[in-house]
């Protein structure tokens, strides 16, 4: 388990670029020693922000598309042409525009899909994929007020789920039905970046970074096994204590 290391940009904007220039050198360190890089897509207004700034990056070509594998953190269980899919989101603001193998992005099932509204079965059938994944590069992850990574709330169900993929009912934030990773899954990743902006955050993100317990503040247990970025901008950060936001500002 790595240590969290928190980067502070000072602004949503400046956070997003910046995430989005680090996600391509990623890609193209993992293409360069011959690897085929896995990573995992969020949800969430930073995570799609993030998705955006690559388009508008053209430093985005130098990655070979056609060699990575996409999977999602958590989706919305509505029909697939829902706006509130975060699958949708992220094909509109990136992926349609990438030359991506089309049998490397894993998303998940929509309520109107193979599975129909079996959230259990389209889980279930989520973690069969997963199976054979050895361990993801990045896992991206937005976070919500209260803690909540992927559709992981605070205090549910799912926050106590050793199964790979888990069905969520009952979700506090609309839509309520959703598939998840859960936290273990989430650590088995090389690298995860907890990504987030404005005030609303500020508490949950200082609780996660004080090293508050998983079931009250699921962000806190989503880590890598090799390193642990927060990427926040000032308003995100404006809780943390003062010395830990000022190492590292940029
Ligand atoms: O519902 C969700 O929310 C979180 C956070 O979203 P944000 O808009 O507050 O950044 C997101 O990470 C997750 O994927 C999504 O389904």
């Amino acid at each position: 388990m790595s240590t969290r290391e928190v980067v502070v940009h000072s602004t949503p904007e400046v956070l997003a670029a910046a995430t989005a220039a680090r996600l391509v050198t990623k890609l193209v360190d993992a293409q360069a020693s011959g690897r085929v890089p896995s990573v995992v897509l969020t949800g969430g207004g930073t995570g799609i922000g993030v998705l955006a700034q690559l388009l508008d990056s053209p430093a985005r070509d130098a990655v070979d598309w056609r060699r990575v594998e996409l999977w999602w953190g958590d989706e919305r269980f509505v029909p697939a042409d829902d706006d509130e899919r975060n699958e949708k989101q992220a094909r509109e603001a990136l992926l349609n525009h990438l030359p991506l193998d089309p049998a490397r992005v894993h998303a998940m099932a929509a309520s109107d899909g193979k599975f129909g509204d079996d959230v259990d079965a389209a889980a279930e059938a989520y973690a069969v994929q997963l199976a054979g994944v050895r361990a993801f590069d990045v896992v991206m992850l937005g976070m919500g007020p209260e803690g909540h990574v992927a559709s992981v709330f605070p205090e549910s169900p799912a926050v106590h789920d050793e199964r790979p993929v888990v069905a969520v009912r009952n979700c506090p934030k609309p839509p309520p039905t959703r598939i998840s990773l859960t936290l273990p899954t989430i650590r088995t990743a090389a690298e995860v970046w907890l990504m987030t902006t404005g005030e609303g955050k500020a508490g949950a993100v200082a609780l996660t970074v004080a090293g508050a317990g998983e079931v009250a503040v699921p962000a806190a247990g989503a880590v890598g096994t090799s390193r642990t970025l927060v990427l926040l901008d000032r308003a995100a950060a404006s809780q943390l204590p003062a010395g830990l936001a000022a190492i590292r500002t940029s």
